[in-house]
């Protein structure tokens, strides 16, 4: 079936993206995943009819009618020459904090859809509203005093691409395009959608918000919100490149597990660059997610301005000496022997993949281990470096230590890879250039090349 849709626009939309690995449809059934499903086919169509493109539903069995409506969807792509698939979420459904699950679980499929396909690609159709509503949303709550560190780095909303899991790329083409021009799209092809009945349940915050820009002075409101985005963006972008400078310049590995800053970091750029470094910095040694909280942080920047010292902050020992400031994992609450398993990202540090499954293999910190291992003649102390060692992991056979995954006496089939702890899940584009000095420093894998042409790897 053709579509009546002007070039124009799907262009627009469309021709930065670099489609050559193909690309995977992120399709609810509402209005918004819809169009960007079709405007993307009229698109690929005209452009570059070969490329692979997969439509997903997520069918999460959250709701009655959930397969029906993933039924629509597949209907719908037949119609259109659409390869369609249905993944179900089966697992087991958390009894607290069910949309941040399903929203895993969600984003855990599509990646593993793409990559069965050999796609680095997924397309979601977050629009500009969605986008407004989630810097609205986040300015309430600064305000609120709940997250004073999203200040500079929150206020930027939605990142046009995001890195999920370190390997795909999730891309939002819609983000600047308003939900009411995408319906016209759809109207005007007299294609129907469904309405999440969740969208406009006022018991949750988004509906409520939404309900009230819809009304007065909804549209500038929006807009305002739109502006500030794009102006918060931009400085986190900015605050990113100066904090990859200051990691490159002041932090070495002078050995398995410790990073050592220069003193001279802290007289060296900007305060807010430098106490981002260290935020990063702590959370990437400690294996944490989440980044310490900023004004801990800064304390611990003055803290530093001032003199030696030993501290512990996002699971992570900061000592301070002479010699240099100490990163490293704190000893406390690391994970216990446990068999070496496929894809486990050991202590949120490391990830590990595994080509052989003979289950003798267990993976542990190295512990006392540490203690027996030759360190040579290093200007770092030897005790910092046994110490850092001591929570590294290492492979264990019938109660022997084989040293680090990759060292000479290791079996080759485990591979282990320092993972950057705070952007192994997601990685907004915002944030790739101190991303990829971090990965440099630690040796994580390389970053896949952004997907838009004209960008270099990322
Ligand atoms: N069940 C689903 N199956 C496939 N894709 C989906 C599904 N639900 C949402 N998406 C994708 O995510 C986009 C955003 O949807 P929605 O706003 O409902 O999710 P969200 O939870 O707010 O977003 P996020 O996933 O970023 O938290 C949709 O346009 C669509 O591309």
């Amino acid at each position: 079936m053709m579509l009546d849709i002007e070039p124009d626009l799907s262009k627009s939309l469309f021709s930065h993206i670099d489609f050559t690995s193909g690309a995977v449809a992120a399709v609810s059934g509402g209005s918004d995943s819809t169009a960007l499903l079709l405007l993307l086919k009229h698109h690929l169509d005209r452009t570059a009819p070969a490329t692979k493109l997969l439509a997903v539903t997520i069918d999460h069995g959250l709701r009655p009618g959930s397969a029906t409506e993933a039924q629509g969807m597949a209907r719908l792509c037949a119609t259109h020459a659409i390869a369609h698939r249905i993944l179900t979420w089966s697992g087991p459904k958390p009894s607290t904090g069910l949309p941040a699950a399903a929203r895993e679980a969600r984003y855990r499929l599509l990646a593993e859809a793409a990559q069965a396909q050999g796609i680095g690609l997924i397309l979601t159709g977050h629009t500009a509203d969605d986008q407004a509503e989630t810097v609205l949303m986040r300015q309430v709550r600064d305000e609120s005093g709940g997250h004073a560190d999203t200040a500079g780095r929150g206020l930027a909303g939605m990142a046009p691409a995001t890195l999920y899991d370190w390997r795909s790329w999730i891309v939002r083409p819609l983000l600047g395009t308003r939900r009411a021009a995408l319906r016209d799209v759809l109207r005007r092809q007299h294609v129907n959608w469904a309405d999440d009945p969740t969208n406009v349940d006022e018991a949750f915050e988004r509906p409520r918000l939404r309900a009230a820009l819809a009304d007065g002075d909804g549209v500038q409101r929006i807009d305002d919100a739109l502006t500030l985005a794009a102006r918060e963006g931009n400085a986190r972008r900015q605050l990113g490149l100066a904090t990859a400078d200051l990691i490159r310049r002041f932090a070495t590995q002078p050995a398995a597990g410790l990073i050592r800053l220069d003193p001279g970091l802290l007289n060296a750029g900007e305060q807010q660059a430098t106490v981002y470094a260290l935020r990063l910095l702590l959370a990437t040694t400690g294996g944490i997610a989440f980044l310490p909280d900023q004004a801990r942080s800064e304390a611990l920047f003055g803290r530093l301005k001032a003199g030696f010292l030993c501290a512990t902050l996002s699971r992570t020992v900061v000592d301070s000496r002479r010699s240099g400031i100490f990163l490293r994992r704190e000893a406390r609450g690391l994970p216990p022997a446990a068999a070496v398993a496929e894809g486990t990202l050991w202590d949120g540090r490391w990830r590990i993949t595994l080509n052989d499954s003979s289950g003798a293999l267990l993976i542990a910190p190295f512990g006392a281990a540490a203690k027996r291992l030759p360190i040579g003649e290093e200007e770092t102390p030897p005790s910092l470096m046994r110490a850092a060692l001591a929570a590294e992991p290492a492979l264990w056979q019938a109660g022997e230590c084989l040293g680090l995954p990759g060292s000479s006496r290791a079996p080759a089939v485990v591979e282990a890879r320092p993972a950057v702890a705070p952007f192994a899940r997601f990685l907004p584009s915002f944030d790739l250039a101190p991303a990829r000095a971090v990965a440099g420093l630690i040796g994580a894998a390389p970053l896949p090349a952004l997907p838009f042409s004209g960008h270099s790897a990322g």
